[in-house]
């Protein structure tokens, strides 16, 4: 199976516990502490585990045009047969919570009708229950730099960029360009510095360079829903810098005595996360595997 990739160079690795089944903890010694006492927490008491987890890149692969980025079936299934185990399941996304949805294929699943989807860092909500949906208002300047955007790119020569269009927000794709890296490092500073001028942040991400609202993050996001919830285990799994401020909540939840298992969908893309992580999965395909295989140790409880 698709867990366990190399050590982290900060994490203090363990022993893998007899206690705990191999399909959870990879095959190596690669769990931390931290993800052990978490882990044997959450198979004690599923009913007030809380699962977060991020879209791109965690359960959906990446791909070249991000309307084609669907969930792995294999993901869904998981997460729908989790859904009557576990006191939740929220995605937790940089993509507006309706797309997520659409690609997710989150309302056509049974065992997703409780599921809650944050969308754009927390500023969206997506309740299944009732197919309930919920934002915050859009920031007026997100026109202006919509304006401003063609000729910006057209000066550094980067016309062909994809431009994501979010609402609230707006996406520069570099990863169809010749040299995505390069234009990615080329765009930074200018997208920063008109982000900047318009009281706005930029988001990076993998070859791609968001302007948003300098609001909520998944940070606050995660720290919202275990509080709403009254979760007293909690699950993130993300990929990307965006998912950085959910770890550290989940870090700091553990530090006020709420167990959390922090698990990083790696790549070769973006290795910010791994050494933070106290799991590691391969990718989305290994994000499916573990997930299907807590899904098989819950309901054989
Ligand atoms: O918070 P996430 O769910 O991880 O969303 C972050 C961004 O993901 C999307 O972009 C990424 O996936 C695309 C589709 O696979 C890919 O083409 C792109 O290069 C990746 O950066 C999405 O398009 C963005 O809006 C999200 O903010």
């Amino acid at each position: 199976m698709a867990v366990g990739y190399p050590a982290r160079a900060s994490a203090t690795l363990v022993g893998v516990s007899d206690e705990l089944p191999s399909s959870l903890v990879g095959t190596g010694d690669t769990l931390t502490d931290a993800g052990r006492d978490a882990l044997q927490a959450i198979i004690s008491d599923p009913a007030r585990t809380l699962i977060t987890l991020d879209f791109d890149g965690t359960i959906a692969p990446i791909v070249a045009d991000p309307e084609h980025a669907h969930a792995d079936p294999d993901a869904v299934d998981a997460l729908a047969r989790l859904g009557d185990l576990v006191l939740g399941i929220v995605v937790i996304t940089g993509r507006p919570a309706r797309t997520a949805v659409r690609l997710g294929g989150f309302d056509r699943h049974a065992g997703l009708d409780r599921m809650v989807v944050l969308g754009q860092y927390g500023a969206e909500r997506w309740d299944a229950h009732g197919d309930r949906f919920g934002a915050e208002p859009e920031p007026e300047a997100i026109s202006e730099v919509e304006a401003e955007l063609p000729g910006l790119l057209a000066g550094l020569g980067l016309s062909g960029a994809r431009i994501e269009h979010k609402g609230r927000a707006i996406g520069v794709h570099t990863r169809e360009l010749p040299d995505p890296g390069e234009a990615f490092d080329a765009l930074r500073p200018a997208l920063d510095d008109l982000a900047r001028r318009h009281q706005l942040k930029l988001e990076p991400g993998k070859f791609v360079l968001e302007i948003r609202a300098d609001g909520s993050d998944k940070g606050d996001a995660v720290r919202h829903i275990v509080a709403e919830t009254g979760a007293r285990q909690v699950i993130f799994i993300g990929d990307d810098l965006g998912d950085l401020p959910a770890f550290d909540a989940v870090r700091d939840l553990r530090e006020h005595g709420t167990p959390g298992l922090l698990i990083c969908s790696a790549s070769h893309e973006e290795d910010a996360l791994t050494i933070h992580a106290d799991l590691v999965a391969a990718g989305p395909r290994g994000v499916a595997a573990w997930l299907g295989a807590l899904a098989d140790q819950l309901a054989a409880q």
